[in-house]
């Protein structure tokens, strides 16, 4: 696969349509003004992007699950589905996008503009989530978007540590509604649940390992429902589960995803952003970077989590890194640099201050 990439310089806009509105806020930043990020055009057609609700069938999408659950220190255990539901079932499935009908090993992790890698676990997050445990980031009251959220463990943490809204968003439609939604579902303890039995055989009990005094994350694997009564029960009632209504799902691409977001009333503005695995394409750059300036709170922080480089695809940190310096819209820092193996980071993006903001 090879991707054109091209650093284009923008000419300057003197449209305020193309300057992000924090930074008419904040006085004008000079290098960002310099870039018209509407005029940013993808290459290709792009995937419209559409809001789905939960949930037609929650008993029929946890049908058959076989659930991994990993938990990382403190953190609480999350539960999420393994892909290998999805060859049991894939043919009674709504899959439009016709993604699931491969199994596992059949399966590309991605298909530029098909299918763009969301349906298994990415190692990024979990380093993220290693992070979020280690710094203790808390959610509390925040607005939080998991931004190509494939299964969607950044988001589902956010909702259980607290935050205010989660939203979740997957280029794949097929993604959000046979993966995301029931991994969301999954976590939600039953309104009425302290102690359940589901926990007591282990279900929400998480390993943590202690090896040369580090904590390492635990990951079990466990049939949760194969045609069970309870289990079932318990989908049915999740569906009106208070949890889901700080949630929204959404899919398309980014491009597509902020034009819907942009008509709402307010438009959302997220204090976290999370985003693991997201920049391996170069030429999704721009609508990546646009989404985040458009949607990001004047204050907020976008976490990303990346490999260095990704093979075959050609994008990777050092790229993004670069891009988004040309751009001059945000600073970036390194929180988080993998010492071996295939390099692997966590950085954290944020506005940059105007000369103005800075002597106030
Ligand atoms: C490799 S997957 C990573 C999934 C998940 N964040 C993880 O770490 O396990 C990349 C994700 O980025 C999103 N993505 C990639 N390109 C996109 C685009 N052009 N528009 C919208 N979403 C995109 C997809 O939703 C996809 O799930």
């Amino acid at each position: 696969m090879s991707f054109c990439f091209n650093f284009d310089v923008p000419t300057q806009s003197t449209n305020p349509d193309d300057v992000d509105g924090n930074e008419l806020q904040n006085g004008k930043n000079d290098s960002a003004a310099k870039h018209k990020e509407d005029d940013a055009k993808p290459a290709e057609p792009v995937k419209e992007a559409k809001e789905h609700l939960p949930l037609s069938d929650p008993e029929f999408l946890l049908r058959d699950a076989v659930t991994e659950t990993v938990t990382i220190g403190s953190l609480p255990p999350l539960h999420f589905l393994n892909e290998t539901v999805f060859e049991k079932t894939a043919s009674e499935r709504e899959d439009e996008e016709k993604i699931l009908c491969c199994n596992v090993e059949q399966r590309s992790d991605l298909i530029s503009g098909v299918y763009e890698g969301g349906l298994k676990v990415w190692e990024c997050t979990y380093d993220l989530l290693e992070l979020i445990e280690k710094d203790g980031e808390t959610f509390g009251g925040k607005a939080v978007l998991d931004l190509g959220c494939g299964a969607g463990l950044l988001g589902i943490l956010a909702l259980q540590r607290g935050a205010r809204q989660i939203h979740f968003q997957d280029y794949n439609s097929t993604v959000i509604e046979q993966l995301t939604l029931p991994n969301v579902l999954l976590n939600c303890p039953e309104n009425d649940e302290v102690d359940s039995e589901d926990d007591k055989e282990g279900r929400g009990q998480g390993k943590v390992q202690e090896e040369d005094g580090c904590k390492k994350k635990g990951k079990e694997k466990q049939e949760v429902n194969d045609g069970d009564p309870p289990a079932k029960k318990r989908a049915a009632d999740l569906s009106q589960h208070d949890l889901l209504t700080k949630c929204r799902f959404f899919s398309g691409d980014w491009s597509t995803f902020l034009a819907l977001v942009k008509k709402e009333e307010p438009q959302p503005k997220y204090d976290i952003i999370f985003s693991s695995e997201t920049i391996y394409n170069t030429a999704y750059y721009p609508a990546l970077h646009k989404t985040l300036n458009k949607l990001l709170a004047p204050d907020g922080l976008v976490y990303i989590a990346t490999k260095s480089h990704y093979f075959g695809v050609g994008g990777g940190l050092h790229l993004f890194e670069t891009f988004v310096e040309q751009r001059g819209i945000f600073s970036l820092d390194h929180l988080w640099d993998s010492e071996e193996g295939l390099q692997r980071h966590v950085v954290v993006l944020r506005f940059r201050k105007s000369k103005e903001n800075l002597n106030k």
